[in-house]
């Protein structure tokens, strides 16, 4: 794993499984809004999450338990944690993790600044560890500063790539059904063998469906169902919406869910996550300015432009503010490519600020990290040449940090008064030279 950022800790290597695994933050006012299909503001729904984390990976075949697989030196969880916290309505998110693993789990919270989250002791199997998650909300809990849900959404923490548009929709249709969760096509058809080793029957593939995760409840259903089922159950089940269904009699509202919701499970699933991870890199920009107004104007006539120009990129911008800390989290969060505006007339302060929590973070230990540094130049009241001269001194710049791996480009923007024109010269040292940049939009 990778060293972590100055003041943080290093994540303690997680711990071999074990067979039989014995088990041994708070939100602001979230609130689902709508989630009825009412009009936003007129419903409030508190929405909690167990992510059962507690498993060993004996199908991928690494001693590390899959979840704390490193991906871009990130691990998976990290990923999956990231995509439920970025859902404001989602008040606690409760993990269940092996004691083992309880210091890994921890360190990685603190790395990546995950929030929200709550650790709970995993069980031997699956739904023991979400029993366990949903015990933690139940209101009788001593000590707890959680509190009981009237939604609980149950996530693998081996899936990463949830939207919440899919959140919304099954944690909606729960509302209403009581119980849902995401399917998927069949991909083959499914047989049942006889003790034989023949085949007894076929199902059809059309009439049959793949359950996924997330799956959502009405908490009290599904609490419910935990603790009138069996050992066996316990012991065996796989399916939260059965259980659901057979002790409280609620039948489950289905959900198309996104070919993405797919469970790691296999060693190659995790070259494919890498891959869709690069791929959602490349479709990221962040419009970096200070503070001052009339740069946050330019900085969102930018984003403004950039939004229209490259459509599927997404496009935030954020302030360089003196304690970069919203800044920090966008890095955290693995965005690798920035335009950073700058007013400052010769050197380039703010670009100078963000390079040094680029390389602060380490995020371009395995993929080049792209910074377009953006000048203006009003040219009636400066010689564009006087300006061109200071601005060459960003080569020199962009030599020194390309050998860590981050490719600094300089582009001045020319304009007469405040009419900014659309052309400009660009400075580079680095990022045309060579284009092994995952498609990324750097010209
Ligand atoms: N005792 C267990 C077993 C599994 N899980 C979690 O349940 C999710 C889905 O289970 P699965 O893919 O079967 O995970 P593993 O049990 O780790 O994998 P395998 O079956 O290959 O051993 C994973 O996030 C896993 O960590 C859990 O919390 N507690
Ligand atoms: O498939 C599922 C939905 O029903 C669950 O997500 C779960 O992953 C099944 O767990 P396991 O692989 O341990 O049987």
């Amino acid at each position: 794993m990778e060293p972590g950022p100055p003041g943080s800790s290093r994540p303690t290597e997680p711990g071999p499984c074990l067979s039989s695994q014995q088990g041994a933050d708070q939100a602001a006012s979230a609130s689902l809004q709508s989630a009825a299909g009412a009009q936003p503001g007129r419903h409030s729904l508190a929405v909690a999450a167990v992510l059962p984390a507690g498993g060993c990976g004996e199908r991928m075949g690494v001693p590390t338990p899959k979840q704390f697989c490193p991906i871009l030196e990130r691990p998976l969880i990290s990923y999956t944690l990231q995509a439920l916290e970025r859902v404001y309505w989602i008040k606690d998110i409760v993990v269940a993790v092996t004691g083992e693993n309880m210091e890994v789990m921890k360190s990685i919270i603190q790395k990546y600044q995950h929030k929200r989250i709550s650790l709970v002791e995993a069980g031997v199997t699956r739904h023991r560890s979400i029993f366990n998650g949903l015990k933690a909300l139940a209101e009788d809990q001593l000590n707890c500063k959680l509190s009981k849900p009237e939604i609980v959404i149950v996530h693998d923490a081996v899936r990463p790539f949830v939207e919440e548009d899919t959140l919304l929709k099954v944690v909606t249709a729960a509302k209403k059904h009581g119980a849902a969760g995401a399917i998927r096509p069949l991909v083959s058809t499914v047989i049942s063998p006889s003790a034989d080793g023949c085949l007894d029957h076929s199902l059809e593939r059309a009439r049959h469906r793949a359950s996924e995760m997330p799956q959502a409840f009405l908490f009290d259903v599904i609490y419910e169902a935990y603790q009138q089922c069996s050992d066996y159950d316990l012991e065996f089940g796989t399916e939260c919406l059965q259980l659901a269904l057979k002790y409280c009699c609620t039948k489950a509202k289905l959900v198309e869910g996104s070919p993405d919701l797919w469970k790691v499970t296999y060693k190659r699933d995790l070259y494919a996550v890498e891959s869709i991870i690069k791929e959602k890199i490349s479709q990221e920009i962040c419009v970096v300015t200070d503070i001052e107004e009339d740069n946050k104007y330019v900085s969102h006539l930018l984003e403004e432009v950039l939004k229209s120009e490259l459509n599927h990129v997404k496009v935030t911008s954020e302030a360089l503010c003196h304690a970069g800390r919203d800044l920090q989290q966008i890095i955290l969060d693995q965005c690798y490519n920035f335009v950073c505006v700058n007013v400052m007339t010769s050197d380039f302060q703010e670009t100078q600020k963000l390079l040094s929590m680029l390389e602060e973070s380490n995020l371009s230990i395995l993929y080049p990290v792209v910074v377009v540094s953006v000048h203006f130049l009003d040219f009636k009241l400066v010689p564009p040449s006087q300006k061109m001269e200071s601005l060459m001194l960003i080569r020199e710049f962009a030599k020194e940090v390309k050998k860590r791996n981050i490719w600094l480009c300089g582009l001045l923007i020319s304009y007469p008064q405040a009419e900014i024109q659309p052309w400009g010269w660009a400075i580079c040292d680095s990022v045309c030279e060579d284009s092994d940049l995952d498609g990324r939009v750097t010209e």
